[in-house]
């Protein structure tokens, strides 16, 4: 868990740094100069591709679509001045929310 943290926060400090870097040497860099309209499309196709690999049968290909997935939706995040802490926040609040809709529904 904690290797897959230490990863995944490398990876969107490489992402943060590519925002200065030239979109002739950069994919990311030039993934950022066409815009979040753009990468958007960009998630959608991986989005397709990872839902197609599951037809396949063959987890490896799952498991290669959903990180070119992540990787996109990592990259339109901080397109757009956003973070993973961001979304993992949002589901922590979910959490919270779905911890209070329990209660409601224990009877006292
Ligand atoms: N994790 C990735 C990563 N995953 C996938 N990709 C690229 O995402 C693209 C996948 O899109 P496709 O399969 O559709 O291939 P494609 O047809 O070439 O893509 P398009 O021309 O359609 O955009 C490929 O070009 C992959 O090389 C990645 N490119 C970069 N990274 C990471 O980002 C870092 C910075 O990359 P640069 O900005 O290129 O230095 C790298 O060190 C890696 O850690």
């Amino acid at each position: 868990m904690q290797e897959t943290m230490e990863t995944l926060a490398k990876l969107e400090a490489l992402l943060a740094e590519r925002k200065n870097a030239d979109p002739d040497t950069s994919y990311v860099a030039k993934l950022y100069a066409k815009g979040a309209k753009k990468i958007a499309q960009k998630v959608g196709e991986e989005a397709v591709e990872t839902a197609m690999a599951v037809a396949s049968d063959d987890n490896r290909e799952l498991v290669k679509e959903s990180a070119d997935l992540l990787f996109h939706l990592m990259v339109l995040l901080e397109a757009r001045g956003l973070t993973l802490a961001d979304v993992v926040a949002e589901l922590a609040r979910r959490e919270g929310l779905s911890g209070l809709a329990e209660k409601a529904n224990r009877p006292d």
